[in-house]
């Protein structure tokens, strides 16, 4: 069986406080969009795995693939073996949840493929154990993420028929070293409201990890200023970046950036 996991964005990102765990409590809108890696698992005499297109740094059982099957076999210790093969196309370490996605998806298609008929919230809470943005992508469409983004609550965001733009600098951002350097604070609007309101959004929609971010990588925050320039409606950075996201009305042109840069377009 073959599906396509794909990227995410993060429409608003509120960090308000830290948790004794570790983690921080945030309100973000997370919203799936086309950009795909490609994930093939079958049946087979042996559990094997391939990596084409990116590589995924480290090795084959530090894929977050390959700990959702470890995870299920915990539970159903007669699952066959799977032949996987993951065909990357998401950056990493961009903000666009590609990882996340993957892992999913695995859980997804395990489900499907080996006829568990597990039900969607119990796909989430094993998804909640690979990660914080994972749960969000077995349902897949515009959710609000509270808790440390494992509580999901549907939320409606029209943007069918404008333009999204991503441009990514070859700079690898961690996610857990981009929440040290925040100070949590609570927020001047609250998300829902803002999120029925696009033309609201370049005053009101705040990313609270672009102050830390774009300071140390000022190249980040460049990239938001020349989308704006360019005629976006709306720009931010997507998570813990160093993905910058620009929303636009009409088709833009996207033959600007720097050669090394990722850039990618879709009509939503
Ligand atoms: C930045 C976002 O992408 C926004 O959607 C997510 O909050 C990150 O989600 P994720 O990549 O799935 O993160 P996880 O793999 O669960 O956590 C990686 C690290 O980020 C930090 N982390 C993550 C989520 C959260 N709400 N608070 C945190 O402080 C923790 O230090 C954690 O060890
Ligand atoms: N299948 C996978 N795809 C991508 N990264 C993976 C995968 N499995 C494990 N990883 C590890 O997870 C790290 C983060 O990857 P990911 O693409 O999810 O980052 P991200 O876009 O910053 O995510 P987020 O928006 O959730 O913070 C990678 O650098 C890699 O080491």
């Amino acid at each position: 069986m073959i599906q396509f996991p794909n990227a995410k964005i993060n429409l608003g990102l509120h960090i308000t406080e830290k948790r004794k765990d570790g983690f921080h409590e945030i309100e973000t809108c997370l919203f799936p969009i086309p950009l795909c890696d490609a994930l093939e698992m079958i049946p087979a005499p042996k559990t094997t795995f391939k990596n084409t297109g990116l590589q995924v740094p480290g090795n084959e059982k530090q894929n977050l693939i390959f700990k959702a099957l470890k995870l299920l076999r915990k539970d159903f210790n007669d699952l066959p073996h799977v032949s996987m093969h993951l065909h990357k196309a998401i950056p990493m370490g961009a903000g666009l949840g590609g990882g996340s996605s993957d892992a999913a998806f695995a859980l997804k298609i395990m489900n499907m493929l080996f006829n568990l008929h597990l039900e969607d919230w119990f796909l989430e809470d094993y998804a909640a154990e690979l990660g914080s943005d994972c749960p969000f992508f077995i349902q897949n469409k515009p959710q609000l993420a509270k808790g440390r983004g494992e509580i999901l609550e549907e939320v409606e965001v029209n943007l069918k028929g404008r333009w999204l733009v991503l441009v990514q600098p070859k700079i690898h951002i961690s996610t857990q070293e981009a929440y040290a350097g925040i100070i949590p604070k609570s927020p001047a609007h609250p998300l829902k409201e803002i999120l029925m309101d696009p033309k609201s959004w370049k005053e009101k929609l705040v990313n609270n990890f672009e102050e830390s971010i774009f300071k140390k990588h000022p190249q980040i925050g460049a990239i938001k200023e020349n989308l704006y320039q360019q005629g976006a409606f709306y720009a931010a950075m997507s998570g813990s970046g160093s993905t910058v996201f620009g929303l636009f009305d009409q088709e833009p042109s996207i033959s600007n950036w720097p050669e090394d840069y990722f850039t990618y377009k879709n009509q939503l």
